[in-house]
């Protein structure tokens, strides 16, 4: 039938040995989305940001990328509006990029790749307890995705730039205090929604998606430091962290709205 050989052809992605998207799965990310297809939402409001520097806490490499964390006891980084309904804390944040310039991102833009993409995790304290909770749950998390593109050296990115070396390994962790992620984000306001899922185990749909239409500008040094982290620990034979996106998913039956014209 179509849906063993739908998830027959969902090959084992090299990278997390598990399939690639969750059987059955109705609103997998990433997605290509084709801006002629999007539809102008004039209910959409303004994504509201407010983010405190004082409550970041570390920069960490996990095995798939390398995050930055938040302290999320309380109401201190979040976001409102736009699509959401209620307001959501920040979490984290980290990056997917490519081995070459050519690739990177996990979402496209009718197609365009871009060599890397910025997600800034958040979930809804309103009406879960914990981000364990809300990763269940359909309205649980919003996710913004910021594409990266070559060009000139972005200053608010050298901090993190900086603080690399020390978390080259998997499970390697360092402090990184007051750093404000709003300065990774483009001034145009402009973003498309749609209603999708984690781009990692464990993949699931509880993820509403507000990808900014205009990339910030990076510098290929900038760049080249993302790709000198390692997947593997220390004492393990050296594998480079690159190329850690998830392919793109079918777009089955979901609109993306924009919040311009
Ligand atoms: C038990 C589950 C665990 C707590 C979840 C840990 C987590 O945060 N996962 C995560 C977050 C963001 C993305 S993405 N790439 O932004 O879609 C992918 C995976
Ligand atoms: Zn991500």
């Amino acid at each position: 039938g179509t849906c063993c050989s739908y998830r027959l052809r969902d090959a084992l992605h090299p990278l997390w040995q598990s399939p690639l998207s969750v059987p059955g799965g109705t609103r997998q990310s990433p997605i290509d989305i084709q801006w002629r297809d999007s539809i102008f939402d004039p209910y959409l409001r303004p994504l509201k940001i407010s983010y405190d520097p004082d409550t970041c806490l570390h920069i960490w490499n996990n095995g798939y990328s390398f995050l930055v964390e938040f302290e999320d006891s309380a109401d201190k980084s979040i976001i409102m509006g736009g699509p959401l309904e209620n307001q959501y804390r920040l979490k984290q944040f980290h990056f997917h990029w490519g081995a070459i310039n050519e690739w990177g991102s996990e979402h496209t833009i009718d197609s365009r790749v871009y060599p890397a993409e910025l997600h800034l995790v958040h979930w809804n304290a309103v009406k879960y307890e914990s981000f364990e909770d809300a990763v269940m749950e359909g309205n649980g998390l919003a996710v913004i995705g910021v594409f990266l593109k070559l060009g000139a050296y972005h200053d608010g990115l050298q901090k993190l730039v900086d603080a690399l070396p020390a978390v080259k390994h998997k499970d390697e962790i360092v402090e990184f205090d007051s750093f404000d992620p709003s300065c990774l984000l483009p001034s145009c306001p402009d973003y498309w929604t749609y209603a999708g899922s984690l781009t990692t185990p464990p993949l699931t749909e509880s993820v509403t998606w507000i990808i900014k239409k205009k990339a910030i500008e990076v510098d290929e040094d900038q760049l080249e430091a993302f790709r000198m982290l390692l997947f593997t620990s220390p004492g393990e034979e050296e594998k480079r962290m690159v190329d850690n996106f998830r392919p793109l998913q079918p777009l089955m039956n979901r609109t993306v709205r924009s919040s311009f014209q």
